[in-house]
């Protein structure tokens, strides 16, 4: 199975790539193709990260080649990091509406070479933001089953890390999803998590204890002003900064702790490519997993309602991409902010779209 990483040579395609490399997701009779555009930088640099990587890793590296249109992309699955990115700056602002334009452009631009010149059976991965907005675009042109964003899964690993620092155990103890939007407007589904070796009461007992009697009614204010606590600390001190993160309860940790990161200037690029490699080797891995990822529905009933346009939720993700959505019945709070969260995803992504799918 090959894999093409489009925009290689940014932070998160680099970190991609190595640690494709480096984990030996590929075998050494796969491709990898290193995709970058053709002008100056990037098609320099992308030749040169090929050499780079052989160097480092000759030994059990898949075979790397270069591809600097879109046209020239082939591969089994496809993972998008192309695209411009919020400012890492403490003090910057992002103008959204300008980096969903733009982005929107590449989706649209790499989905219709795909549609075009691919063999029809491409999974695509869709890392680069507005994520829903990326998979609503490709998911339009090849096919909604063939097309996952990465958020909502990294969302959920960060979810399952800040329940179990909390509650003093390993990660792998906790499992449990987060839903919704990547980025400010998640859902965290509490309802969903289950924490090894605790019964039925003793997880109630702890899940209550994290969440300090708070529902998600009073999130998306918890949200904004967490965050903007934080920004008016990250100029003077980041240490403090967060240190103050660390403080909050798990669920506003998983937003705050990784949009700090960001704007600290260091970017999430390990994490992001980290979480990123576990959906490509579920794909590569031939078997069926139940992952989340932002995918778009068509009907599929939801916490009671019949749902469509492109949502965070728990798939069963395999070779051929995502088959099925697998979530129970939600409490009240999960159920009303997972239909306002669509809501506004719907916002985003329709100016994108032909008027029958919006
Ligand atoms: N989903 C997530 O959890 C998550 C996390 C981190 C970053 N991201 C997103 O991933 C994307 C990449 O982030 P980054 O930090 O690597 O950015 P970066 O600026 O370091 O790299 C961007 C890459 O995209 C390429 N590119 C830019 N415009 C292009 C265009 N018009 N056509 C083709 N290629 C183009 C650049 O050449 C570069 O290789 C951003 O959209 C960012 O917001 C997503």
């Amino acid at each position: 199975m090959d894999v093409a990483v489009l925009g290689a040579t940014g932070d998160v395609g680099r970190q991609v790539c190595t640690q494709l490399v480096e984990r030996r997701v590929l075998p050494t009779s796969s491709r990898l193709q290193l995709v970058g555009r053709a002008d100056g930088h990037s098609g320099r640099a992308t030749h040169g990260l090929r050499a780079d990587l052989v160097d480092a890793y000759d030994e059990h590296a898949p075979l790397i080649d270069v591809a600097l249109t879109p046209e020239e992309v082939v591969a089994d699955v496809v993972v998008v990091c192309a695209g411009s990115t919020a400012p890492a700056r403490p003090d910057a602002s992002t103008d959204r509406g300008a980096l969903a334009a733009g982005n929107a452009a590449v989706f649209a631009a790499y989905a219709d070479a795909l549609a075009a010149h691919g063999s029809g059976s491409e999974v695509v991965v869709v890392v680069s933001n507005p994520v829903e907005l990326g998979v609503a675009v490709m998911a339009e042109r090849l096919g909604r089953h063939r097309v996952v964003g990465m958020g909502a899964w990294l969302d959920t690993l960060r979810f399952r890390r800040e329940v179990a620092v909390s509650l003093g155990v390993r990660r792998h103890r906790v499992t449990g999803f987060v839903a919704g939007q990547h980025g400010d407007d998640l859902v965290p589904l509490w309802s969903t998590v289950r924490v090894s070796g605790l019964d039925l009461a003793e997880r109630r007992r702890a899940v209550d204890g994290l969440r300090r009697g708070r529902t998600l009614a009073t999130f998306g204010a918890e949200v904004t002003a967490a965050q903007a606590e934080l920004s008016s600390l990250v100029l003077d001190d980041v240490e403090a900064a967060f240190a103050r993160i660390d403080s909050y309860p798990p669920d506003l940790r998983v937003v705050t702790r990784p949009s700090l990161t960001h704007r600290s200037g260091a970017k999430t690029a390990a994490g992001t490519a980290s979480a990123t490699i576990d959906l490509v080797e579920t794909v590569l891995d031939g078997r069926d997993i139940v992952v989340a990822g932002q995918v778009t529905l068509d009907g599929e009933t939801i916490a009671g309602r019949e749902r469509h346009g492109v949502l965070g939720v728990p798939v069963v993700l395999g070779p051929e991409g995502w088959s099925r959505v697998l979530l129970d019945d939600l409490p009240p709070d999960e159920a009303t902010r997972l239909d306002e969260v669509a809501d506004r995803i719907a916002a985003v992504t329709a100016p994108w779209l032909a008027a029958g799918a919006r």
